[in-house]
């Protein structure tokens, strides 16, 4: 494989896809793929910080639509987080990949929390730090922690590892005539209200200059191929 483009990054691994074909949960076999192309790029000697969401579990909205407390339901969904966290933990240390995993909710007993400081400490020792709890706040998502915990990690770049392969100019699950973009700017991405990615993620990387890459994450070997320049992708930068 070629001379990896970036040196650390924050890779976000969509929920949903961790329930493969199931109606819910964790597929081990899908958790075990992923965590497969993670340690391909680890092996390049790339510093690789994840955020996992927790739409294979519960979303807060979801629990709210059903007469439930918002707030509780956004605790349910970051718990989820957590699970969906150290099961790809598992996966990796499988591979032999040193993986941490820090929350933004303190759960001593189960993972470490989360600091910069930490974070940064792991990352220069070599492990894979899988970042759990969201940003730790209800009425946030998965995404915005993940443009958060990669400005705080000095990451080069997001790869939203999603169910699609980059960003179309609607919805391609629902409008099969939207047509995909290689190349967008941050401020694009937000005039047009394209719904990839949550607008407070987009700001926050748009704030920090950090790009971010669309990519599916069921295409196997497609981070270590878009880190290597190629692969398929839809990328997001300043200008
Ligand atoms: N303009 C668009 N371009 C591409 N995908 C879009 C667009 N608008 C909406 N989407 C949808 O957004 C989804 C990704 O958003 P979302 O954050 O919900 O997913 P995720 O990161 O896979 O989920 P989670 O981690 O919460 O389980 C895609 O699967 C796609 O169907
Ligand atoms: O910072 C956060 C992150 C997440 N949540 C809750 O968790 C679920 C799952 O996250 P996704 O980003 O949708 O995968 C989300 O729906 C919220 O309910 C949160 O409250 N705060």
């Amino acid at each position: 494989m070629d001379k990896p483009v970036y040196k650390r990054v924050l890779l976000k691994v969509s929920g949903e896809a961790l329930m493969g074909d199931q109606g819910f949960g964790i597929d081990v076999n899908v958790a075990d793929r992923i965590a497969s192309d993670i340690a391909e790029v680890r092996a390049l000697g790339v510093e690789v910080g994840i955020v996992v969401g927790g739409g294979n579990i519960f979303r807060g909205v979801a629990v709210a639509s059903k007469g439930g407390e918002r707030v509780t339901g956004d605790h349910m969904g970051m718990l989820g987080t957590v699970i969906n966290a150290l099961a790809l933990a598992t996966s990796l240390r499988k591979m032999q990949v040193e993986t941490v995993v820090l929350s933004a909710i303190a759960m001593p007993e189960i993972c470490e929390s989360f600091s910069q400081r930490a974070t940064r400490g792991h990352l220069d020792a070599g492990r894979v730090v899988i970042f759990a709890g969201g940003t730790g706040n209800p009425f946030f998502t998965t995404d915005s922690a993940a443009a958060l915990r990669a400005a705080e990690m000095g990451a080069e770049a997001i790869f939203k590892g999603t169910q699609v392969d980059g960003i179309y100019s609607a919805d391609p699950k629902k409008h099969l005539d939207a047509e995909r973009y290689d190349h967008l700017t941050h401020q694009e991405v937000l005039a047009r209200g394209l719904q990839v990615m949550d607008v407070a993620a987009v700001a926050v990387a748009r704030e920090n200059s950090i790009p971010i890459i669309v990519f599916s994450i069921h295409d196997r070997g497609g981070f270590g191929q878009i880190m290597s320049g190629g692969g398929r992708k839809t990328i997001v930068t300043e200008s």
